[in-house]
Parts: C-alpha cells; sequence; structure tokens
C-alpha cells in the first residue's frame, strides 16, 4: 500500500548538512538558518524571479499539480496495480536513471540546443515532456520512499546554494566554489 501523507515525514534538516548543523557552542549554523528562511525565500522568489528576465526569456510552469499532487497521483497509480511491491528505492532510483537515459537520446547527436528547442517538432517536444515526466514521476516517488520532504528539501537546499555561491561573489562566472581562494 502507499503512503498516505501521514506517513511521509518531513525531512529533518539536520541531516540536510550533518557537518554543519550545529556549532560545537550549541548555535545554529549559519547552513540550519538558511534552512529555516527557505519559506521567506520562496516569497521573495515569486516576487522577484521574473523581474531579471526579458519578456522573451520567461516561461513559467501552471501551479498545478504541485509535487504533493504528483506524489498523490503516483501512489495511487501503483496501488490500482498492486505495484508497490516493486517500487522500492532502489527500483526507483534504477527507473528514474533510466528514463534519464531517454532523455539524453533525445539530445543526442543533436550538438547544442538553444533554449526553447527551435527546429523542433511538436512530436520531438511531445516525446521530451513524456519523458521529462517520467523522470520527475520516479524522482517523487523515490524521495516519498526515502521520507524526503521534497518541496522543503528543495527549499532548504536552494538556501544553501545561495550561501555558497553569493551573488556578489560569483555574478557571471560559472566556477564550483571550491574553486574560490577566499
Ligand atoms: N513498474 C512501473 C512501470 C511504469 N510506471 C510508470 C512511471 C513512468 O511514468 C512510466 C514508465 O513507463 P515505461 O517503463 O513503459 O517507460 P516509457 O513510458 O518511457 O516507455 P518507453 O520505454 O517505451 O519509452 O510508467 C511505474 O510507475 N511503474
Amino acid at each position: 500500500m502507499a503512503m498516505n501523507g501521514d506517513g511521509v515525514h518531513g525531512l529533518d534538516r539536520e541531516t540536510v548538512a550533518p557537518s554543519e548543523a550545529k556549532h560545537t557552542n550549541g548555535t545554529p549554523s549559519k547552513s540550519k538558518i538558511a534552512c529555516e528562511n527557505g519559506e521567506a525565500d520562496i516569497h521573495a522568489a515569486k516576487q522577484n524571479g521574473t523581474k531579471r528576465r526579458t519578456p522573451t526569456d520567461t516561461f513559467s510552469f501552471t501551479a498545478e499539480p504541485t509535487i504533493e499532487d504528483i506524489r498523490r497521483m503516483q501512489a495511487e497509480f501503483t496501488d490500482e496495480r498492486d505495484w508497490n511491491q516493486f517500487h522500492q528505492p532502489r527500483n526507483l532510483l534504477l527507473a528514474m536513471v533510466g528514463e534519464v537515459g531517454e532523455v539524453s537520446e533525445l539530445f543526442q547527436w543533436r550538438g547544442e540546443v538553444t533554449e526553447g528547442l527551435p527546429g523542433w517538432t511538436d512530436s520531438e517536444r511531445e516525446h521530451l515532456a513524456h519523458e521529462l515526466s517520467d523522470v520527475l514521476i520516479y524522482l517523487v516517488e523515490l524521495a516519498e520512499k526515502c521520507h524526503i520532504d521534497l518541496p522543503q528539501a528543495v527549499l532548504c537546499k536552494m538556501a544553501l546554494n545561495r550561501l555558497k555561491y553569493p551573488a556578489s561573489k560569483v555574478h557571471g562566472s560559472s566556477k564550483k566554489y571550491t574553486e574560490y581562494k577566499d
């Protein structure tokens, strides 16, 4: 039986970056504070997110289904087929990686592809939409089966990314954070 929302525990944020979770004096670490501020970040992103791009660059998603909606729909799909018995974390991981391979196949041998995929046919776009959806569906179910609250984990990880890559420091550079000297 697939888990309902009650069975999915929230992410223990201290497991996201265990080595950084607390300073030795017991005060919360920067990363823990960053994770806790994630909720505020989402509102700021909603207000500022599209301002930095020109109108021709903007593309946005519809609001639904949410990640939780996707988790629930996939749980119903597997329950109806008695497939939960096959959907352990490792199998889901392998299935997801297989679907990532199918996405890669669509880009294979095309050379660089620019944003918006100019030149792709409707059928190629539809195929890509299907394969990307397969990846997302398996990713969401994998997170569920690992008891990772994916939306909260994403908020937390983005907050950590902002700490690791301050815009003022890395603007316009694609260097890995380990390449910065200070
Ligand atoms: N045991 C399974 C089999 C399928 N699916 C669901 C999740 C994916 O969204 C989709 C994957 O189906 P396929 O394995 O048939 O893969 P494709 O749809 O990519 O078909 P193909 O490999 O022919 O492109 O169906 C699932 O949850 N569990």
